[in-house]
């Protein structure tokens, strides 16, 4: 027997019942249109070849020529090669670029696959084999057209190999500075992609490295195209804006230097002669430290336009510009700053100023990919300049593939928010495909952290969502409940009981994620200086990066509104904006989003707002046990090996959530434990904390340092603190006056261990103490001195009971 291994995703085409396949016709041959083998039409006709045989156990043969006497045949070509061979046409309706006609029940039993492109034609056959693939007879004859042309993934694939932000091993595109040369995993990745209908991978990091125009490199990039072009997948690259000047010699990378114009013509010739059907470049300038227009003191449309122009000459190549801008030193003690301002400040004066060919890529909201936010004012700015959402597949905030979240639903919630641009109906699904607008040009990218393991992706059912976002940018109204029981047929069986309980865990997960994380709004409440994965609600605060939550002792919230705050929410049209300001309108999952309140404020539930962080995380941490239990009622049902894989990772996510809901309730309780004792509030562990008294002097540069009290017993004590990039940090912790232990917090200590043995910690940096014997009114002091790196390193303290969870 084989080993599932993951490997062929949702594409693992496995047999179906006898009884299932013997009610299938049996068909004479396929009829490929294309006698060219690396085209995707080709493709399709061998993938429908190999498909047949695993899901039917038919071994049909090819033929290239299609004859009036073909009966029980399966045709693929495009419309014009179909219509040029004598097939009939006429009830083709119109398809758009890369759609597809699929008609199963055609004259003599034929099954015919006719694509706008090559691509629609294997879109085409892919859409057949699924189908098949989940015992699904049922005759049709339709057309699928997409939402919109653009529907690219971007990898953040660094040369050396690495991936930023990436769960799942090593890159399979880059390795030791050069692009790797098997290409096998390329190509079955390009294979994944093109049964989504995904048409573009943009390979390397946003962060880019001007070596990837070195000779070699740019002859690895051919090799990539080729790999992938038989799927109908083309590549784009990122590029690093200074290139002219590090990597070209020149003494400047100014936007309106000829020489520097020059320069981005020469290597863009010099790219398509290795990669005629490049795609575009996806640029990220004057972004968390890159260079960029600005630094010459041009205009953000200056830059892109020069690209733009290089791209020109050689085809339909686009420059995906990304609205990605802003300040990382904003100063929070300024109530007028807000980061989720910058996209919309940056880019709407610009509007009109782009050239043709430029989209201005936006991530669907207005800060970072959290677990909720409201959609980017900007996607409402843009009136003639074409714009792209930016989704993220990669978990970077959402558990990072070691817990699991289908974001389908988080998807659907924003592309279906309507923007009421000039009062009128604004879905964001129909500003993105273009047609709200009149745009051309636009649609869709997501960040995708696919690596080398087996899984793809580091989880086997966070895969889900690069099947997901692939449907869901094809027809923004594909319901995520359907997408999850398809994928799951596909890649785990065709039992109602397989498919129940992953559909229900899948639709589960984000709003259980959201509430042991981060809720209200509050956005995730991870650490955000440097990892993003487990609790730290302190770096929320007293960073340059402007993820604010603004929480002191009293009151919570970022405030956004035109009256007293920020003015983000006059960002948006009129009617949204209206919404927002309001806080009896704004959603209670928006709350603090918008607006800053006290603990004690009551949301439309009647419950003020500690008390639903409180029990939010209680639930969500509950909830979060019964998933390693519903998984385990698939024993037996599906392959040991992927079984057991998923029942390891959902267990680590159950623990990981107890973590999650008491360092941020403690967080939270040690926060406003002055002001608790006088209200009805209380954390479920709340006795245990007794009269707790928290001094809090410098949270900010200097030395960070808590006070605490509490009653006689043995404990063990953790301490979770942050190191930060560039800097260490000395700790030092006493009971009673009496020094129990030291340490030196150093970012470069960390980055030598495995990943994965660093996540085992739980938390970001975490510090035990064990059995540790306290008396009654014995003074807890733990003093971090920062050496080098602005901010007081100190996160949370947990002090609990021994041979009690910590
Ligand atoms: C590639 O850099 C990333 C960075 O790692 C990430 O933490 C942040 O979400 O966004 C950046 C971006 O989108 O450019």
């Amino acid at each position: 027997m084989t080993i599932e291994t993951g490997l062929d995703g949702w594409l693992r085409y496995a047999a179906l019942s006898p009884a299932l396949s013997n009610a299938q016709q049996r068909y004479s041959s396929i009829i490929v249109l294309d006698t060219d083998e690396t085209s995707p039409v080709y493709t399709a006709a061998k993938e429908l070849q190999d498909g047949l045989k695993r899901i039917l156990g038919q071994d049909i043969e090819f033929h290239f020529q299609l004859t009036g006497g073909s009966s029980s045949s399966i045709v693929v070509g495009t419309l014009e090669s179909f219509s040029s061979a004598g097939g009939n046409t006429k009830d083709i309706p119109e398809l758009k670029e890369d759609g597809f006609w699929l008609n199963t029940h055609a004259d003599n039993n034929c099954v015919h696959i006719v694509g706008q492109n090559e691509r629609g034609a294997i879109y085409g056959a892919f859409e057949y084999l699924m189908r098949l693939a989940q015992g699904n007879f049922d005759p049709v004859a339709s057309a699928s057209n997409p939402s919109a042309p653009i529907r690219w993934v971007n990898q953040w694939d660094n040369l050396d190999g690495s991936i930023e932000r990436g769960y799942a091993g090593p890159s399979i595109f880059f390795k030791d500075g050069e692009v790797v040369k098997d290409m096998t995993r390329i190509a079955q990745l390009a294979r994944l992609l093109s049964s989504v209908r995904i048409n573009a991978v943009v390979v390397n990091n946003v962060n880019a490295n001007p070596k990837l125009f070195s000779e070699s490199n740019l002859d690895g990039l051919h090799r990539i195209a080729n790999a992938m072009r038989p799927w109908g997948v083309r590549i784009g690259i990122s590029l690093y804006f200074d290139s002219p000047k590090e990597f070209g010699g020149l003494p400047t990378s100014d936007p309106l230097d000829p020489a520097v114009n020059d320069w981005w013509n020469d290597i863009t010739a010099k790219v398509y002669r290795k990669v005629p059907d490049l795609v575009g470049y996806t640029i990220k300038a004057n972004s968390e430290g890159q260079p960029g227009p600005l630094t010459y003191n041009r205009t953000l449309a200056d830059g892109a336009n020069m690209f733009a122009r290089a791209l020109k000459p050689h085809g339909d190549g686009v420059v995906m510009y990304r609205a990605f801008v802003y300040n990382h030193h904003l100063d929070e003690s300024v109530w007028k700053h807000d980061r989720a301002n910058a996209a919309v400040d940056y880019f709407k004066d610009l509007d009109g100023k782009f050239d043709d060919n430029v989209i201005v890529q936006i991530k669907w909201g207005p800060i970072d990919f959290q677990v909720r936010e409201p959609p980017s004012p900007l996607l409402a700015n843009l009136r003639k300049t074409k714009a792209a959402i930016e989704f993220q597949v990669a978990q970077e905030y959402l558990g990072q593939q070691s817990h699991f979240v289908y974001m389908a639903p988080l998807w659907r919630e924003i592309l279906d928010f309507d923007m009421r641009i000039d009062g009128r109906s604004s879905h964001i699904r129909d500003i993105v495909s273009g047609e709200r607008l009149g745009w051309n040009r636009s649609g869709y990218t997501t960040v995708l952290n696919i690596g080398s393991d087996s899984t793809w992706i580091g989880h086997h059912l966070s895969m889900s969502n690069l099947y997901a976002y692939g449907r869901i940018a094809w027809d923004p109204l594909s319901d995520p409940v359907s997408v999850i029981q398809e994928w799951t047929r596909l890649t785990f069986g065709l039992d109602k009981t397989i498919v129940d309980i992953i559909a229900k865990i899948s639709m589960e997960s984000w709003p259980t994620y959201e509430n042991y994380s981060g809720n209200l709004g509050v956005q995730t409440l991870c650490d955000i200086i440097y990892t993003h994965y487990g609790p730290s609600p302190g770096s929320q605060d007293g960073n340059g990066w402007g993820q604010w939550t603004r929480a002191n002792a009293h009151s919570i919230g970022m405030d956004r509104t035109v009256a007293t705050g920020s003015g983000n929410s006059g960002q948006y049209p009129a009617e949204v904006a209206a919404r927002y300001e309001n806080i009896e309108t704004t959603p209670d999952n928006l709350l603090l989003w918008f607006h800053h309140v006290p603990y004690t404020h009551r949301l439309k539930s009647g419950k003020t707002v500690i008390q639903h962080f409180y029990d939010a995380h209680y639930e969500g941490a509950a909830h979060a046990q019964t998933f390693p239990l519903e998984w385990a009622k698939l024993k037996g049902l599906i392959d040991d090996y992927r079984f057991e894989q998923v029942a390891f990772k959902l267990q680590y996510q159950a623990g990981h959530s107890i973590v999650w809901r008491d360092s941020v309730n403690y967080f939270y309780f040690a926060k406003c434990a002055f002001w608790l004792q006088g209200c009805l509030c209380y954390t479920r562990r709340g006795s245990f904390w007794g009269k707790a008294v928290i001094t809090e002097t410098n949270e900010a540069p200097g030395t960070a340092q808590k006070e605490l009290t509490f009653p006689s017993g043995t404990y063990n004590i953790a301490v979770n603190y942050y190191d930060h990039l560039g800097g260490r940090a000395k700790y030092e912790i006493s009971l009673g006056g009496k020094l129990i232990g030291s340490w030196v917090g150093d970012l470069e200590d960390r980055l030598g261990h495995d990943f994965s043995e660093y996540l085992d910690g739980h938390s970001a940096t975490r510090v035990t103490f064990r059995g540790i014997k306290v008396e009654q009114g014995d003074l807890l002091k733990i003093v971090g001195q920062p050496d080098g790196s602005e901010l007081a390193p100190l996160d949370y303290v947990s002090i609990l009971p021994e041979g009690t969870i910590d």
